[in-house]
């Protein structure tokens, strides 16, 4: 995927890095990636949230980190927490390719380790958009852990990937039930095929 950037986008162009990843793994070699038909969900509500302080949990390769720090605000900041050091450095030179390494803190480590420590270590107050696409057992348990860590306020948006496929129903349950909550489901295809997918928008209400 790295190699597909290097030769086919051009360096300092988010949008070509994008695309070159959407076209290596539609032809070449499907990856977890959010992909081109869920990225325009995303693109849609992070352009409604026009969040500040951004965080996602599960960079991954970071497409979706580029996706969400190209629409960023200047001064606005993402902090992205990736598990896989070997994840985290193809991540680092995607986003760096991009341009867009000012914008982006990449954290290593486990999320319910690292979240506690976002106020201490990066100075966040707490978050106006979170995109959750990690391992899909963790969602419910990182939400809990960001309510109770004070890290969300009044009207911060949860976008949570992959709520039908692989599924997380447990915390699809949790965010439709809670009063805490205003949720709606974005129907779209798991990336790169015609299998139903969808992000569910959760809006946090204090
Ligand atoms: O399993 C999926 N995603 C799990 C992602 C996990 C990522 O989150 C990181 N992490 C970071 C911090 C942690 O604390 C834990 C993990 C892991 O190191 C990995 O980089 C998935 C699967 C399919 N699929 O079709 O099968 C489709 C998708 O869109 C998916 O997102
Ligand atoms: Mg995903």
């Amino acid at each position: 995927m790295l190699k597909a950037v290097q030769k086919n986008a051009t360096k300092g162009d988010p949008q070509s890095v994008i695309s070159a990843i959407d076209h290596y793994c539609r032809n070449k070699e499907w990856a977890m990636n959010v992909g081109d038909d869920k990225g325009l969900i995303l693109d849609s509500v992070l352009t409604e949230v026009n969040p500040s302080a951004a965080l996602e949990l599960g960079t991954y390769c970071g497409y979706s980190t580029v996706r969400i720090a190209r629409l960023l605000s200047p001064g606005s900041k993402l902090i992205t927490v990736e598990f896989n050091p070997a994840f985290a450095a193809v991540a680092r030179q995607i986003i760096a390719y991009a341009g867009l390494q000012d914008k982006v803190t990449l954290v290593e480590g486990p999320s319910g380790d690292l979240i506690p420590k976002l106020r201490e270590r990066f100075g966040v107050k707490s978050f106006d958009f979170v995109f959750l696409d990690h391992w899909k057992d963790r969602y419910l348990l990182d939400t809990k852990l960001l309510e109770d860590c004070g890290l969300l306020q009044k009207g911060t948006v949860l976008l949570a990937d992959n709520v039908i496929c692989p599924g997380t129903p447990e915390y699809l349950k949790y965010v439709r039930s809670s009063p805490r909550y205003e949720s709606r489901y974005y129907k779209s295809n798991l990336e790169y095929t015609k299998l139903e997918d969808g992000l569910e928008k959760s809006v946090f209400l204090g």
